[in-house]
């Protein structure tokens, strides 16, 4: 018989190396070096094996028809498996996927499998499902990386009242309790009312961070999570964190989050930066959407491990 011929294999890593690159702690500061060495060629070459991840998901649903105005970018759509299901309006209408849909997708955390939500900025459109998926999944604080408006064009609805008038969002009222303008970011503290119920909401908007950009300055970017971390409710439902796609500064700001809870466990040893994109990447497509982002990850990490950015410093 024909000698059968030898199968060629490729990319003959195991799935796991695939999709974690653990580093010991103790090492990371060397490994930056390595990654940033020669223009960060390694950053360039690692930040590319990431492409390819989660782009075998489908988001049919918010490709329907009957969905596309509610998508503010039509390449940014929410994998099926992940999206965050509105609680069906009518039941009777069992086709009603239309009713149901935003495009939002529950991330895993380092404490949940469920502790973010990451969303587009709301449209006018989808302001009112916005607080519908927040009083459905009793969220307790949004963080807002964008401004609505960004070098003249629209990135986000100002989905939320401008003073404290009583302001209805579907079925929902919203109220302004206060407002804080901080240099770098804005608190404002919201009640929200449903048929005589009652709760209250934390909403964090990043007003210093543009889009498509890296931060530049990692100490804001750690003041800025370590403020939010320090005030989501023990007994809260996923916190959302939005920018305009929901993708990039969202990424940003869900994986720093991430590694410092990691890195406030002094029982681990590794830390595995592109291991936490993949897994966001297999969540929400492009989370961490540039190559900026993904080395100003690393950077902040590194001024945390020598001390250059601590709580001690504020
Ligand atoms: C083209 C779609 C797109 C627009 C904006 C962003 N940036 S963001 O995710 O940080 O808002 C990412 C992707």
């Amino acid at each position: 018989t024909e000698k059968t011929p030898q199968r060629r294999i490729f990319n003959t890593y195991p799935i796991s190396h695939k999709l974690s690159r653990p580093v010991l702690i103790e090492a990371f500061a060397e490994h930056y070096r390595q990654l940033a060495a020669d223009s960060e060629y390694r950053f360039q070459e690692e930040y590319d094996d990431l492409r390819s991840i989660g782009t075998n998901y489908s988001s049919l649903i918010g490709e329907r028809a009957e969905n596309r105005l509610k998508n503010r970018y039509t390449n940014i759509l929410p994998y099926d498996h992940t999206r965050v299901k509105l609680i069906e309006m009518n039941e009777d209408d069992e086709e009603d996927i239309g009713s149901t849909y935003i495009n939002a997708n529950y991330i895993s955390g380092y404490t949940s499998p469920r502790e973010y939500i990451a969303t587009q900025g709301p449209l006018p459109t989808t302001k009112d499902d916005f607080w519908r998926m927040i009083w459905e999944q009793n969220t307790q604080t949004i963080v807002m990386i964008t401004r609505c408006v960004e070098k003249g064009k629209v990135r986000c609805d100002h989905y939320w009242p401008f003073d404290s008038d009583p302001t209805e969002y579907g079925d929902i009222t919203i109220t302004m309790a206060s407002e804080s303008v901080l240099p770098e970011w804005t608190v404002r503290d919201f009640t929200l009312e449903l048929k005589r119920e009652v709760r209250s909401l934390r909403h964090f908007q990043f007003t210093a961070w543009p889009d498509h950009g890296a931060l530049g300055r990692t100490d804001l970017l750690l003041r800025f999570v370590r403020t939010v971390r320090g005030q989501i409710p023990r007994n809260a439902g996923p916190t959302i964190v939005h920018c305009s796609a929901g993708v990039g500064r969202s990424g940003t700001f869900v994986a720093f989050d991430f590694v410092l809870q990691h890195l406030a466990r002094k029982e681990n040893k590794f830390i595995d930066i592109f291991g936490v994109v993949a897994r966001m990447r297999q969540q929400r497509c492009y989370m961490v959407q540039t190559e900026a982002q993904y080395v100003f990850i690393h950077k902040a990490v590194l001024d945390v491990l020598e001390g250059r950015v601590s709580d001690s410093n504020w």
